[in-house]
């Protein structure tokens, strides 16, 4: 089993010295990861600088302000393409849906004319929302009038033009980092619709990053035939891991470069599918196919039951995961309700977002008491969660509450331990609640019978639900129609239910929050009826 590569204190990850033995390169060659993302936040000032993070500097004074925002913002978020770096002709699209329409005459070549196809200057609005004031909930202003401005970001689909042959295309499938319903139902996909455009030499590449040098981890061939009942199970077929991500080592494999201990693949796209960390290693991957100039397209989807990718409506899996909470938190309603001061606890997965301990506690309209990562409380004292346990056992006779894993940290001994992929190992938050709930009647005389539903892993690894499945569908095959559009370095997402193309750069400038000024935040107050805990 490989070891993860050493991370350094500005967050390198050296090549490792396996890279080193066989190419005889400095030992202080680095490879340059972005990883800027947060991984750990708990407080509305991260929040607040993950919502405005990276705008330019801007004179609002001056009348022109808009424009050297747009003309920025569209720099941003251009999608990078194998054309910047390589010089590389389109050919017309092998992929239609209509098998008998009378072809046209398009520049002396005999083309199909569908008209189901995505113009590359098409665009979806990223915001939609004119907020009056910087105190409208949930505002995102970008000056202190919050004066409007457009913010276009490019359409996901098929293009009319593709940039690879279809019959000479070797796609490689890779899922990293955790679990997450409807992963399968990605892959198959992403299969079918490589199918659909003519491919034929599609590979799974096993665990994760791990696969492409881990020597007992072969490539795992893929066709419609393999992949046609995968999603109805939850998991991954091909296998997940953190850690490993050892770029240039990669970068070798998918240039068909066989030395020493790595296999010569010869990818000419590379689908991968993570949530922040996998990102950064794709686009680390992306930034060294682009120095080497190889005609590679890498693209991501979003995968994370988290649902913490920057500037998307949701990821798969989150509903999913959303729905599966339910039957925790409906166990632990029943358990408190019918016991004598019967105080039920859930703890929900979320290291840096409450998104899920938020949605499940709306969702399941139960929930007393929701604390999640991005806002602080007090356990002891007048305004604390303790206090206001007294009050429901008091008028109610029983409570529930549901907490989020990343939430309450600061009360918690640190072990800064981290797991394979640099993710810190988080304490116990629902284990150390438990216990201050229980010590607390106690010390008051008072009788309560605390119940602790920890379902962790029961959340991510189902199958994807009837939602989830269709997005799932939506972005695996919009995956595929980027790559052959010759993006590379792209991930796909639902931006205001329109699908979008994205730089990866753009998404992994930090962890998505939820935003504690949000309208969805005060509506979780609201049906809680959770007071400030400070
Ligand atoms: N900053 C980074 N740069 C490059 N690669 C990274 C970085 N962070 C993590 N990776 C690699 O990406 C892979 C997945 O990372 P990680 O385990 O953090 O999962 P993730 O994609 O964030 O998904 P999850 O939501 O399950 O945490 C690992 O192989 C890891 O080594
Ligand atoms: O135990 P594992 O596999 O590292 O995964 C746990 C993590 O996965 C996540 O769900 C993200 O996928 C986090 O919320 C959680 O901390
Ligand atoms: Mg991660």
């Amino acid at each position: 089993m490989a070891q993860a590569p050493p991370m350094d204190s500005t967050g390198l990850i050296s090549s490792g010295p396996k890279h080193l033995a066989c190419f005889g390169v400095p030992t202080s060659s680095k490879l340059q990861w972005v990883g800027r993302y947060d991984r750990i936040s708990r407080t509305n000032q991260l929040v607040a600088r993950a919502i405005s993070v990276d705008r330019p500097q801007l004179d609002f004074s001056n009348p022109d302000w808009k424009k050297q925002f747009q003309e920025d913002f569209n720099k941003r978020f251009s999608l990078p393409h194998l054309r910047d770096v390589i010089d590389v002709e389109p050919r017309p699209t092998t992929f239609s849906l209509k098998s008998r329409t009378p072809l046209e005459n398009v520049n002396g070549a005999l083309q199909e004319s569908w008209n189901g196809y995505v113009n590359d200057d098409d665009r979806a609005l990223l915001k939609v929302i004119k907020f009056a004031t910087p105190t409208s909930a949930g505002a995102d202003c970008i000056d202190p009038d919050c004066s409007w401005v457009e913010q276009w970001v490019h359409r996901a689909g098929p293009r009319k033009q593709i940039y690879f042959e279809p019959q000479y295309v070797k796609a490689g499938i890779v899922t990293c980092g955790g679990l997450c319903p409807g992963l399968n139902d990605v892959i198959r996909q992403i299969v079918l619709t490589l199918e659909k455009y003519g491919v034929k030499n599609i590979v799974g590449i096993q665990h994760g990053f791990r696969g492409f040098f881990e020597d007992h981890l072969s490539e795992v061939p893929l066709s419609r035939h393999v992949v046609q009942n995968i999603n109805l199970a939850g998991g991954s077929f091909l296998g997940v891991s953190r850690g490993g991500a050892n770029i240039s080592d990669i970068v070798d494999s998918i240039q068909a470069f066989s030395v020493c201990h790595i296999q010569a693949r010869r990818l000419d796209m590379l689908f991968v599918l993570g949530g922040n960390g996998t990102h950064a290693g794709a686009n680390a991957i992306h930034e060294e196919c682009r120095k080497r100039k190889l005609q590679v397209s890498i693209v991501c989807v979003p995968k994370t039951i988290d649902n913490d990718i920057l500037l998307m409506d949701k990821t798969f899996g989150f509903d999913t995961a959303v729905e599966a909470a339910q039957r925790a938190i409906n166990s632990a309603y029943i358990e408190a309700h019918s016991a004598f001061h019967g105080i039920g606890l859930v703890k929900l997965m979320g290291r840096s977002s409450g998104f899920i301990t938020m949605h499940a506690s709306l969702s399941s309209g139960q929930v007393d008491i929701c604390l999640i990562p991005e806002v602080p409380f007090t356990l002891d004292g007048p305004h604390g969660v303790l206090q206001h346990l007294e009050h429901l056992i008091e008028t109610k006779g029983f409570a529930l509450v549901c907490v989020a894993e990343g939430a309450g940290q600061e009360y918690l001994q640190k072990s800064n331990a981290t797991d394979a992929s640099g993710n810190m190992v988080l304490s116990d938050i629902g284990v150390h609640l438990q216990q201050k709930i229980k010590s607390h009647f106690k010390n008051i005389g008072v009788h309560s019978d605390v119940k602790y539903i920890d379902p962790t892993y029961m959340l991510r690894a189902v199958r994807a639900n009837a939602s989830d499945a269709i997005l799932c569908t939506v972005l695996g095959q919009n995956a595929v129609h980027g790559a052959f559009a010759g993006f590379s370095g792209i991930t796909t997402g639902v931006c205001n239910t329109h699908n979008v193309y994205l730089p990866i750069q753009e998404v992994i400038k930090s962890t998505r929050f939820v935003d504690p000024n949000s309208r969805m935040w005060h509506r979780c107050l609201t049906s809680t009826g959770q007071p400030d805990f400070h």
